[in-house]
């Protein structure tokens, strides 16, 4: 019995600022073989290059993954802020549009931080570019020293950092076996209006939204704010997340 596939998109970044690369967080492609059992298989985060139809064919699954990167305004009605930089548009455009095919398919689809607030505006959510500026808001970046650099040590870096209250008999409650969750957080933009098909099924204490799920969705079809690939081996809620994605790729048959 070969491993299930699970198509994880990469995304841009300058290299020395010369050397344009796709590059992927390593620790979602060990959570997903670890955990999932299943094969992970990067693909660029550019649609002029990904022929969505032989990805599709190929994958029994779809992460879409963390990324520096925002979503640019343009896809939730606001105009575009260096201060809010970078963006990747390329990404925006691919990850958007398998969003939607996923859902359409019942192709099993987790999506992670910037892949959250991809499923989210695929399907009409606006986001706040900074949402810690927002009144009662915590800051959910990640945690820096007092120089502002980014704290060195990872365990640090990917502490749980804040409560999350999951909806009582919805599909995270029922996965994580209960309603309220400790997670991690590293991300400035967030959730400010969920679109019509985009159920909430976890919020922090500051109302910020931390988890969804897509109304209508044929298969797997989940979202987290935080980096459950972070710690899937060890942290039983993220387990429990990745647990249910390996079900439902293990269980998803392309010929349907
Ligand atoms: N850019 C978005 C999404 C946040 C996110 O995916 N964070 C991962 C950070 C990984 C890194 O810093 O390289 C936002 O900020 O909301």
């Amino acid at each position: 019995m070969t491993r299930p596939v699970v198509g994880v998109i990469g995304n841009h970044h300058l290299i020395e600022n010369r050397f344009a690369c796709q590059l992927v967080g390593e620790r979602n492609l060990w959570a997903l073989a670890q955990v999932c059992g299943a094969l992970p298989l990067t693909f660029a985060g550019c649609p002029e290059i990904t022929d969505m139809e032989a990805l599709l064919a190929t994958v029994d699954g779809i992460v879409l993954t963390g990324a520096r990167a925002n979503v640019h305004p343009s896809r939730f009605g606001l105009a575009e802020d260096p201060a809010h930089e970078p963006y990747d548009a390329r990404r925006d455009s691919l990850a958007l549009a398998l969003v939607e095919a996923c859902v359409d398919r019942g192709v099993p689809l987790l999506a992670i931080c910037r892949g959250f607030q991809e499923m989210a505006v695929a399907y009409g959510s606006t986001l706040h570019p900074e949402i810690r500026n927002l009144p009662g808001r915590m800051n959910h970046r990640m945690p820096r020293l007092p120089n502002g650099e980014i704290h060195p040590d990872q365990e640090v870096v990917f502490a749980d950092r804040h409560e999350v209250r999951l909806a009582p008999g919805g599909a995270f409650a029922r996965i994580m076996g209960r309603d309220l969750i400790r997670v991690n957080s590293l991300h400035g933009q967030g959730i400010m209006q969920a679109g019509p098909r985009v159920v909430v099924e976890g919020v922090a204490e500051d109302e910020t939204i931390e988890a969804i799920r897509v109304d209508g969705a044929k298969g797997f079809a989940l979202g987290v704010q935080w980096h459950a690939e972070y710690d899937p081996q060890t942290n039983p809620v993220n387990r429990a997340l990745f647990e249910a994605f390996g079900q439902a790729i293990s269980g998803y048959s392309k010929a349907a």
